[in-house]
């Protein structure tokens, strides 16, 4: 149809198709594909045919159209609203599902008829679906998903993107992926820790100093400002900057100028701003310890990282990816029941949690199977409403060593039993003291 429309063969179609760098292909109104270029078919063809065959077919093995498949399809958004639109999909590809961004162009004939679609997946290179190499994100959830599509939009842009959530989400990762994701890739990516920095310390690691601005100024020290040159400058925890030094960052902020310690000449600064914090920073404005005017800055591009107990679907891709980043842990499982015990716990630390609970499981285990026995024993409760609960289903078929089991039980028995120890001794049947001893060994 197009080919005939145009004057051009399937062959030149799809050729001319090779001028695009990422998988692309000509869909037709009825979602057939009707040419691609070669990046399209190492992807998605796997050996075999793809034309004629439907996009959502080819990219998901669904029998039918996206949008009946409980997704957003781009070919129908394109044709209601006549532009071209972006998603966010998971596709199959040889390595498995993995993130793709498409980009559904319209193509209308001479008379503004739209006769086809121009379909461009954007390969997404921050974050996986499946577990494998590499240290970026992993996620494929709706939470996930959502978030990175978030990240995705600001990336491209100089926008300052403020990343919100608790700790141990993957703010890092994301300011990462912010990063890999910009024009400002290839150059430097510069994280300062801003708890816990001076004010002295943080004018003179952000600024840098010259040589005998202050005592000990032996020579000239380049700031991170300078080394964040053409790339990206990640504030962390930037909630905890004392008030002075939020003014000196609001100035750089706005006139994008700085003077070194010690320094008269001012200087220009090229870095695009990412800023993350753990902390509630409306309500830091509103207790008057952070400043309002910096806050607009910092903030044009929130973006908030989901705790792992909302992508709940995500649990076993951590976990699998997760033991496959720990050195020596690359041939360790987890069993099928402590996972089922992990799906129930909260993770108030949430994936970094996650890590230090299987990092730590991986040195009890001595067959190589992270077991029930081989979890804190804060796993062992399920969480609900905020009150601890008893876990009570412990599994048949894995052993629990006594104490571990005492420790389980002491621990539940004291979050829930309302009187005082000494009665708590008599209902154990147990000395106070030795009730004191148990306790002490709980903490
Ligand atoms: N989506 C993810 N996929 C794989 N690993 C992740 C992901 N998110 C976080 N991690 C891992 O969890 C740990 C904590 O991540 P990170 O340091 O980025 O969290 P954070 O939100 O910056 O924490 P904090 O607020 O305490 O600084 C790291 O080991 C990181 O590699």
């Amino acid at each position: 149809m197009i080919a005939t429309d145009s004057g051009l063969s399937i062959v030149e179609l799809s050729s001319l198709l090779d001028v695009i760098d990422e998988p692309a292909a000509i869909i037709a109104l009825d979602y057939r594909i009707l040419a691609c270029n070669q990046a399209y078919q190492a992807i998605y063809a796997e050996g075999g045919q793809v034309l004629e065959r439907t996009c959502y077919e080819v990219s998901h093995g669904y029998s039918v159209p996206c949008d009946q498949a409980g997704e957003s399809c781009p070919l129908k958004r394109c044709h209601e609203t006549g532009q071209r639109q972006r998603v966010l999909h998971l596709h199959n590809t040889p390595d498995g599902e993995e993130h793709v961004d498409v980009e559904m162009n319209p193509v209308r004939n001479a008379t503004g008829e739209l006769v086809c679609y121009l379909e461009i997946m954007h390969l997404v290179k921050e974050a996986r679906a499946t577990p494998g190499e590499g240290d970026g994100m992993v996620g494929r959830s709706p939470a996930f998903n959502r978030m990175l599509e978030l990240l995705r939009r600001a990336a491209p842009s100089d926008i300052a993107v403020l990343l919100l959530g608790e700790s141990g989400t993957g703010k890092e990762l994301a300011a990462r992926a912010v990063h890999d994701g910009s024009r400002r890739a290839r150059g430097p990516f510069i994280t300062v820790e801003c708890s816990g920095l001076t004010e002295s310390l943080f004018e003179s690691e952000l600024f840098g100093h010259e040589r005998g601005a202050f005592t000990g100024a032996v020579g000239r020290k380049k700031g991170l400002i300078e080394a964040a040159r053409g790339g990206t400058l990640f504030l962390d925890e930037i909630g905890e900057i004392p008030l002075p030094q939020q003014v000196k960052l609001l100035r750089l902020i706005e006139t994008g100028t700085y003077r070194t310690v010690g320094g008269i000449e001012p200087l220009h600064a090229d870095f695009r701003l990412v800023c993350a914090t753990h902390r509630n920073l409306k309500q830091l404005v509103a207790q008057g310890l952070f400043r309002q005017d910096l806050y607009y800055r910092i903030s044009a591009f929130p973006v908030i990282l989901p705790a792992l107990s909302d992508r709940p679907e995500d649990l076993g891709l951590l976990i699998n990816s997760l033991l496959a980043r720990i050195p020596g842990a690359e041939q360790v499982s987890v069993t099928e029941q402590a996972v089922k015990l992990l799906r129930q716990y909260s993770f108030p630390g949430n994936i970094r949690e996650l890590r230090n609970i299987l990092e730590r499981g991986m040195l009890l285990t001595d067959d190589g199977r992270i077991g029930v026995q081989h979890l804190p024993p804060e796993c062992l409760q399920v969480i609900e409403a905020g009150e601890a609960i008893p876990y009570s289903g412990f599994p048949d078929e894995e052993v629990i060593p006594l104490d571990q089991l005492e420790r389980y039980y002491l621990q539940r028995i004291t979050s829930r039993f309302s009187g005082d120890n000494r009665s708590l001794a008599e209902r154990l049947g147990v000395s106070e003291r030795t009730l004191y001893r148990k306790l002490s060994r709980l903490k």
